[in-house]
């Protein structure tokens, strides 16, 4: 569906990011992870020609993303939405659908993205945030795309929006449709992706499912605020079981094979520690194992 094939793009003759190799698989939901100026925003675009790489090559069904025949086909959500606001929001939807060659029938439209026949009638500036984000989506979905891209979608959506969006993405994968999306809310990715490609200063350094990259990234850990001589803990790691010990902020990760074994030695030796968490693996560790400044011993 997508491919990219040593794609470097320099802004200012810094590196934005740097020789991305993937490629994007029919009917697949992948997420796109990464810490704040990663290079997610920035594929994205390119992806959807918006931007120009500056080496490489960047293909959508086969053919240069500018290509009509490639817009047709691509819907995309991204975080800032422009409509005309003194249009009303059905005028809007069926303004859209007029663009495409093969447009999505309004009812079906209307369905899939739950606007009342209240909110039909609203003009565009009379939306609230939420509504906004909801048309953003129907303004996707218009021309009935094979791809489908959003841009942290459920930024601003109350916990219901949240679920009934993943419910229709869900559908929308059912109908054959590859999607690509953006989150800083590892949950979601952990729920909702099949793939996680993972961004870090403009390189992927992870592509697998979201079970391979916690495998791959996360150990079992116990992690405790402690009120002695730091020394004490960090003695943890000439233990067999203790693989690294961290210190991150007043908060001490001791990564272990055996998380019972290590929680009887603390106690043995009756570390004066609070508000123990046991850690066995989750996309938010792994990720904030990327993105913390780490102090190891
Ligand atoms: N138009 C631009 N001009 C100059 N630098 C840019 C431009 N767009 C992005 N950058 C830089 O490129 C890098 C990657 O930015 P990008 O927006 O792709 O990151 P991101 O992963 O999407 O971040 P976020 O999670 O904050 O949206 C950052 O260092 C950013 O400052």
């Amino acid at each position: 569906m997508a491919e990219l094939k040593g794609v470097t793009k320099v802004f200012k003759g810094k590196k934005a990011v740097d020789d991305l190799n993937f490629s994007i698989r029919k009917g697949e939901i992948t997420a796109i992870l990464g810490p704040n100026g990663a290079g997610k925003s920035t594929t994205i675009k390119m992806l959807l020609g918006l931007l120009e790489p500056s080496t490489g090559s960047v293909r959508v069904f086969n053919q240069k993303p500018k290509e009509k025949k490639v817009l047709e086909r691509i819907g995309a959500m991204l975080q800032e939405v422009s409509v005309i606001d003194a249009l009303t929001v059905k005028e809007i939807l069926q303004l859209f659908r007029s663009y495409y060659p093969k447009p999505l029938p309004y009812e079906e439209l209307v369905t899939i993205t739950g606007f009342t026949k209240e909110e039909l009638k609203k003009r565009a500036e009379k939306l609230s945030a939420g509504q906004k984000r909801r048309l953003a989506f129907a303004l996707a979905l218009a021309g009935d795309p094979d791809l489908l891209f959003f841009d942290e979608p459920t930024v601003g959506m109350d916990v219901t929006s949240r679920s009934l969006f993943w419910k229709t993405i869900d559908d929308l994968k059912a109908r054959g449709k590859t999607i690509i999306f953006t989150t800083h809310y590892l949950q979601e990715a952990d729920d909702v992706a099949e793939r996680i490609i993972l961004f870090h200063n403009g390189a992927v350094i992870e592509d697998g499912t979201p079970a391979e990259i916690k495998s791959r990234l996360t150990k079992k850990a116990v992690t405790f605020k402690h009120f002695g001589q730091k020394e004490a803990v960090f003695a943890l790691k000439k233990l067999p079981i203790v693989s690294k010990v961290i210190a991150n902020g007043d908060r001490f990760i001791v990564e272990t094979s055996d998380t019972d074994a290590l929680l009887r030695i603390l106690f043995e030796r009756q570390l004066p520690v609070k508000e123990i968490d046991i850690e066995q693996g989750r996309l938010e560790d792994a990720f904030e194992r990327l993105t913390v400044k780490e102090e190891v011993i």
